[in-house]
């Protein structure tokens, strides 16, 4: 077995003396929000959410209620309010899902005053239940989060996001659509149709068909890529970063793009989206499965509010509608650019994954994308009989899979990472800790290299599976060490919620959209974490918050001591009630790793 040493402890060290933390990340200039604040409500949505059980449209009926979704309560009714006894056994998991934040869900203007009094009667909660000692926690508690954000301006245009994935440099060509106006001084260019005929020739737009010229033009960059390409899919192919001020370019054309109709903004960020799965057009179901498995073998695993999760070989394809006019699972549908954002989210979050000999940060933490797809049509019957079967096995508590031909959907290749927390069973205290610390390394790891904030790490996005291995490498900022794992990998999933600084971009998800995740159950931990994020980042959720990291690690905690039952001594359960008390002072999961209870699972070479 390697020395131990306390090489966390020397990084903060030396972070201390060497002054900022993130002195190696080129300012940031810029921030683009994930989402675009809620607009004027529709009266659909406002029965949606003013209605407890009354979902507007569902195709087959509601299988549940609208409610029953909305994060104060779906999938959180197993969570204990108070005292829980822990070695219950554990109940089926109810599904837990992520906060939905549907387009034209009603807002209203926030009442300072009636949010004022909520936080006070939560923090009252809090204190009376968590805080033997009024002197240590008072209404300051949740304010201690690192602003080290500088002033930006606020900008949001698809031009935005197609500059960072073409910076990204990412496998895939950049939107073809914005690449065509950046290359032509005819700025004014019409979009060509690609999914949906119909509704383009509405817009009276030249198709691909109609225009052989047009044609040639929106197809140049991803043909000059190769050749010799399939008739669907691009291959994986670099694209050159070229030799011009991008963000003068940008500027230059903002206006421009202010001019676009919504339709045409609309149907660009689908082409966007394509280009960034390095497609030309949609696939079909079958065809993009069929690159992992028989098609037979498909088995359902899981779903998620916006997700149906299917097995297929060795991955996990993870298969998101998009862009429908109609309610799925009680939620409006994703729109293509929110997808587009998390397809450049996955993809930077893999590079922590790339062991160059060069490698300055690394870890095996967030789940592998494998592949990203666009899919078209209705549900594949396997899909269907995959789905059913779950169903009949699980109970869906999602709508039955009846799409129209004109669906679309993103279909994520992921490695399968397990099962998720809430359902895996753990054996015992070292399993508990070799959890504990792979989140938090893994979350280390991702903050120094990207300001990483996951913001939503309940136990339903944390995937378990044990293997043979003993150990498993992580770098952060240089240092190697190797973590001691008890034959347990973890693997972190959903980084909707998640705040990433991409080196020329921040993207985040701005929650202060979503004024019901605040308004959790008291005494829900999960509710009390978002709560407690928002009182540290001050609604301010483009800033850099490493506390938010911290926060859900308090969580994880919390939840190993009332809701995981494993064989555990009362010494240990006093060991996690400490480093839950120690966690209260670090701002960063950088921080925390270095902390004692850390220590001899932190090796500097394999054992
Ligand atoms: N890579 C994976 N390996 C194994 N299982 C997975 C993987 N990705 C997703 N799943 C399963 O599918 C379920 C749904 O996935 P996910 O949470 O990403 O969907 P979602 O729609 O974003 O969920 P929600 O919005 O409700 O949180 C997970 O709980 C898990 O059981």
């Amino acid at each position: 077995m390697g020395e131990r040493v306390d090489l966390w402890s020397e990084i903060i060290e030396s972070e201390e003396e060497g002054g900022d933390r993130f002195t190696d990340i080129p300012v940031v200039e810029a921030v683009y929000q994930r989402r675009n604040k809620l607009e004027k409500p529709s009266v659909a949505a406002d029965l949606v959410w003013s209605t407890k059980g009354a979902r507007t449209h569902s195709i087959n009926g509601p299988k549940r209620d609208s409610w029953a979704r909305s994060l104060s309560t779906r999938g959180r009714e197993s969570i204990a309010v108070g005292a829980y006894v822990n070695n219950q056994p554990q109940k089926k998991p109810a599904r837990r899902k992520k906060p939905a934040i549907p387009k034209g869900k009603v807002v209203k203007a926030p009442d300072f005053q009636k949010e004022k009094e909520y936080f006070h009667e939560v923090d009252a909660f809090e204190l009376l239940e968590e805080s033997p000692s009024p002197k240590t926690k008072n209404s300051s508690t949740w304010t201690m989060g690192e602003q080290v954000v500088p002033e930006m301006p606020h900008l949001a245009t698809r031009l935005e996001k197609w500059l960072i994935s073409k910076k990204l440099n990412r496998p895939c060509g950049p939107s073809s659509t914005l690449s065509k106006i950046l290359e032509n001084s005819n700025l004014t260019t019409r979009l060509e149709p690609i999914y949906d005929d119909d509704a383009f020739d509405s817009l009276d737009v030249k198709t691909p068909e109609n225009s052989s010229a047009s044609s040639a033009s929106i197809f140049k960059l991803i043909q000059s890529c190769d050749d010799s390409l399939a008739a669907e899919d691009v291959p994986d192919i670099k694209i050159k970063t070229e030799e011009i001020d991008l963000e003068d370019e940008l500027k230059r054309l903002s206006l421009t793009s202010e001019l676009a109709s919504t339709h045409l903004d609309y149907k660009k960020s689908f082409l966007d989206l394509l280009s960034a799965c390095g497609q030309r057009q949609p696939s079909n179901f079958m065809e993009a499965f069929s690159k992992f498995c028989e098609p037979e073998s498909i088995v359902k695993i899981g779903e998620g509010t916006y997700g149906e999760a299917f097995r297929a070989g060795s991955s996990v394809c993870k298969i998101v509608p998009i862009d429908g006019d109609f309610r799925v699972n009680g939620e409006i549908q994703k729109r293509a650019d929110e997808l587009l954002e998390e397809v450049i989210l996955s993809w930077t979050l893999n590079q922590l994954r790339e062991c160059e000999t060069e490698a300055k940060n690394l870890c095996p933490t967030f789940i592998k994308t494998q592949d990203i797809k666009v899919c078209q049509g209705p549900y594949d019957p396997i899909l269907v009989k995959a789905w059913e079967e779950w169903d009949a096995k699980h109970g869906s508590e999602n709508d039955h899979p009846d799409f129209p031909e004109k669906q679309c959907y993103v279909m994520f290749v992921l490695e399968h990472g397990g099962k998720d927390l809430e359902s895996f069973v753990l054996l015992n205290f070292d399993e508990a800790r070799s959890l504990l610390v792979q989140v938090t390394a893994g979350l280390a790891v991702a903050e120094a290299a990207f300001e990483f904030e996951h913001r939503d790490l309940h136990w339903g996005n944390i995937l378990l599976s044990r293997n043979n291995s003993s150990t498993l490498p992580f770098i952060i900022e240089g240092k190697e060490v190797f973590i001691k794992t008890f034959g347990l990998q973890i693997s972190i999933i959903d980084f909707t919620l998640s705040r990433i600084n991409t080196g020329e971009k921040i993207l985040f998800l701005d929650l202060t959209s979503d004024p019901y995740l605040f308004k959790g159950p008291k005494g829900d931990k999960q509710s009390e974490t978002y709560r407690k994020m928002k009182a540290v980042t001050k609604d301010y959720w483009e800033g850099s918050f490493a506390r938010t990291n911290v926060l859900w690690l308090i969580y994880l905690v919390d939840l190993l001591l009332t809701k995981k039952s494993f064989e555990r001594s009362s010494k240990d359960e006093r060991e996690l009630r400490s480093l839950k008390k120690r966690m209260e002072k670090y701002k960063s999961t950088k921080e925390a790793v270095s902390d004692p209870f850390f220590s001899d699972m932190l090796m500097d070479q394999i054992a």
